[in-house]
């Protein structure tokens, strides 16, 4: 397979990606050009709020084709269109054949979030120091371990006495790895919700995966009161979530919020402070981990 690398303005990236589409590229993928320097630009938002930006100033387009010949002939047409004007063929380079299963698999490699508490892919090994572990490949729905805001949410479980986890609620599970990381720490009676029926699904494989016992289900499937609410979404649906979330709390039990920047920690300590007194318990990458204790009836 042969890749047409060009480079291009905002404005012109949806035609010169609609034009390659029409020539029959395989695939068409888009990245900022000045990824990786002092100029990469971030597009994200959160729910709710627009992107920054609708692109990047520079694209870096990537079209693949079967054959040299197709991608030397999509490069000539497209030179000759009018939407061309500011862009520039870069190259064209042959795509030497990998082993894309194994080239993938390498990129998740077992995951410390104690000395002895690990995330291990189910085609590897499970490393020694491994006493307690969640067996999870990446799939559909977020959560491998390697995000700071799981990691965060992992190591306070860790941390608890044992026992103390009681009743559980993973509010936004995603695959599942708190409320599975839970169970392995001694949790009873977990429910694990998210709005998306796909993380409901890999939830619920992920927990047969590792025999642990769990309800898997939509946000609706909450109900009463947990020892332990989970919560790893992101400052503005945790904002809007805090009544819910709080009352989910029940007497001497604790909340457990991740997902929130460092700049966001006292919108969030506001939007709670009716219901439960957050703070800070740990922190990682620009990321804090919110916790409160619900006081004893
Ligand atoms: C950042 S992922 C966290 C996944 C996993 N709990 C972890 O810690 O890695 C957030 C999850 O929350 C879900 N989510 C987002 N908004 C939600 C809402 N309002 N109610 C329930 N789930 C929500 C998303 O679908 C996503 O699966």
């Amino acid at each position: 397979m042969f890749e047409l690398i060009l480079m291009c303005p905002q404005e012109q990236v949806e035609d010169i990606s609609d034009a390659l589409d029409a020539l029959d590229a395989l695939s068409v993928s888009v990245e900022d050009m000045d990824a990786h320097t002092d100029a990469e630009q971030a597009l994200f938002g959160e729910p709710g709020m627009p992107a920054p930006k609708d692109g990047w100033n520079r694209s870096r387009i990537t079209a693949l084709f079967q054959e040299r010949a197709g991608a030397e002939e999509a490069a000539k047409l497209l030179a000759l269109q009018d939407f061309f004007t500011g862009c520039q063929l870069l190259g064209i380079q042959k795509l030497e054949s990998q082993d894309w299963v194994r080239l993938t698999q390498a990129q998740f490699q077992p995951v410390d979030i104690t000395p002895d508490f690990w995330i291990v892919p189910t085609w590897h090994e499970l490393p020694q120091a491994a006493k307690v572990s969640i067996r999870l490949d990446p799939g559909l729905a977020f959560g491998t371990g390697t995000h700071p805001t799981t990691r965060m949410c992992l190591r306070w479980i860790a941390r608890q006495p044992q026992g103390s986890l009681g009743r559980v609620l993973d509010y936004g599970c995603g695959s599942g790895i708190l409320a599975i990381g839970a169970a392995k720490f001694g949790a009873q009676d977990i429910d694990a919700v998210d709005i998306d029926a796909d993380a409901v699904t890999s939830c619920q494989l992920n927990a047969q995966a590792n025999q642990v016992q769990l309800k898997a289900g939509l946000p609706d499937q909450a109900s009463g009161q947990y020892q332990t609410v989970l919560a790893n979404i992101l400052a503005t649906p945790l904002k809007v979530l805090a009544p819910l979330l709080a009352n989910h709390v029940q007497a001497g039990g604790h909340l457990v919020l991740a997902g929130i920047l460092e700049r966001q920690t006292e919108e969030l300590i506001a939007a709670y402070a009716p219901y439960l007194p957050l703070q800070v318990a740990d922190s990682e990458d620009g990321w804090v981990l919110m916790t409160a204790q619900r006081g004893m009836a």
